[in-house]
């Protein structure tokens, strides 16, 4: 017999206003903000909360790293407006990706709930993943109205006033890393995120010589990537690396004595010249960042090489599967066995498996040529993203 239980419905209109809309985001806009914030997060606002804001990409060498999120915002503001009826009156106060990590969780409040919040009056929260299948906990509840929770998938996302019509709570997340893209909206021009954005953003194309390099990301200090979790921790950067099964070595080009770090600070050796590692190999390239005069490393770069590998690594697996490898483009990524140059650094690795997971079910069969490719691939994104940032500069200044 056929079931008679229908769906929640997704709109509220009466006294708790609030939309679910499904399906607003693609999969593939999901996984490159996914991409963007695993190789950018720092430690965010809350216990057991990694956070990526847009200022702090424009102000760490990774304005290019904006564009992604232009056309979601917009998209974002109009289905707001159009849902609340108050079109041409939203500025965006705040964007920025969340992992809500093993132990994170909020109880009931509303958005605007501190004075200075006041100026909030819509929240847009985008799911990243999925609950269920990239992580346990963390449904989002309602006190009143409908829906009366959320179970968070990937692509969807919920739209309600900040005010208390719309008192909610975050269940804690018991496993995984639960994924959002979240935003605040208000009336206040003064408080528009848009002009904070730009200033950051000229401020870094005037500080990065030459071109060529500033879509190589800059650190920020290191206590701004440490993840304190009960009596532990871990600097998020190695947490990231180590649970993609690589690790750091130093670079093995240079004569090792002089980038051995001060004995009560060895973290500081993520400011320096680096190679990737992965058991007792090493890849050759050497990722580091001459220019900067805190020793700014290339960690980050590192970063997103290994992210994005893994982001498009079934493609190539796919690519290599399919097509017979030309000779014009094959690749010969050299490595060299380890001999004891990996970097020993204070990450609780047991921790980080725990907060951050593993990737060793990823499905797909590691191979150091496809890296070579995907770190191409990597520097041709990050080139194109700053062509077109620069594009949009240009078009901004002659307005
Ligand atoms: O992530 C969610 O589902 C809601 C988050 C939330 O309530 C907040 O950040 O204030
Ligand atoms: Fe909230």
């Amino acid at each position: 017999m056929a079931s008679t239980t229908s769906p929640p419905p997704s709109t509220d209109t009466g006294d708790h206003p609030r939309h679910l809309l499904r399906g607003f985001l693609s999969p593939e806009a999901c996984k490159e903000l996914e991409f963007v914030h695993r190789s950018c997060g720092t430690a965010g606002y809350r216990p057991s909360v990694v956070s990526t804001s847009l200022p702090h990409l424009a102000a760490t060498g990774c304005g290019h790293l904006l564009l992604p999120f232009v056309p979601i915002r917009e998209r974002l503001r109009d289905a707001v407006e159009l849902f609340f009826s108050c079109e041409f009156d939203l500025f965006i106060e705040f964007t920025g990706l969340i992992s809500w990590c093993k132990g994170a969780s909020i109880g009931w409040h509303s958005d605007d709930n501190k004075p200075y919040l006041r100026q909030r009056a819509f929240t847009a929260v985008c799911y990243l993943n999925d609950h269920g299948k990239d992580y346990k906990g963390g449904i989002l509840q309602f006190q009143d109205g409908y829906p009366s929770s959320i179970v968070p998938v990937a692509g969807d996302v919920v739209i309600y006033t900040a005010d208390n019509r719309n008192v909610h709570r975050v269940d804690e997340v018991t496993e995984g890393e639960r994924l959002t893209l979240t935003l605040w909206f208000t009336r206040d021009s003064a408080y528009d995120e848009d002009p904070k954005l730009l200033r950051f953003l000229s401020q870094m194309s005037l500080s990065c010589e030459p071109a060529s390099q500033n879509y190589i990301p800059v650190p920020a200090s290191d206590n701004m990537y440490w993840f304190a979790y009960d009596e532990s921790g871990f600097d998020i950067r190695c947490a990231r690396v180590h649970v993609l099964g690589f690790n750091f070595h130093m670079n093995s080009d240079e004569d090792n004595t002089s980038v051995l770090p001060a004995e009560d600070d060895p973290i500081e050796l993520l400011g320096k010249q680096l190679q990737l590692g992965r058991g007792d190999e090493v890849f050759h390239k050497i990722f580091s960042n001459s220019l900067h005069a805190l020793q700014v490393s290339f960690i980050f770069c590192c970063l997103h090489v290994v992210q994005f590998y893994y982001w498009k690594a079934p493609d190539l697996a796919l690519r290599r599967e399919q097509t017979a490898v030309d000779a014009e483009t094959v690749c010969h990524p050299i490595i060299h066995p380890s001999r004891g140059t990996e970097l020993r650094l204070p990450c609780d690795h047991v921790l980080a498996e725990t907060i951050f997971g593993t990737y060793n079910n990823a499905g797909f069969a590691f191979d150091w040529n496809d890296f070579t490719v995907a770190a191409a691939m990597w520097k041709n994104y990050s080139e194109e993203l700053k062509r077109k940032l620069s594009t949009r500069f240009a078009i901004l200044a002659v307005q």
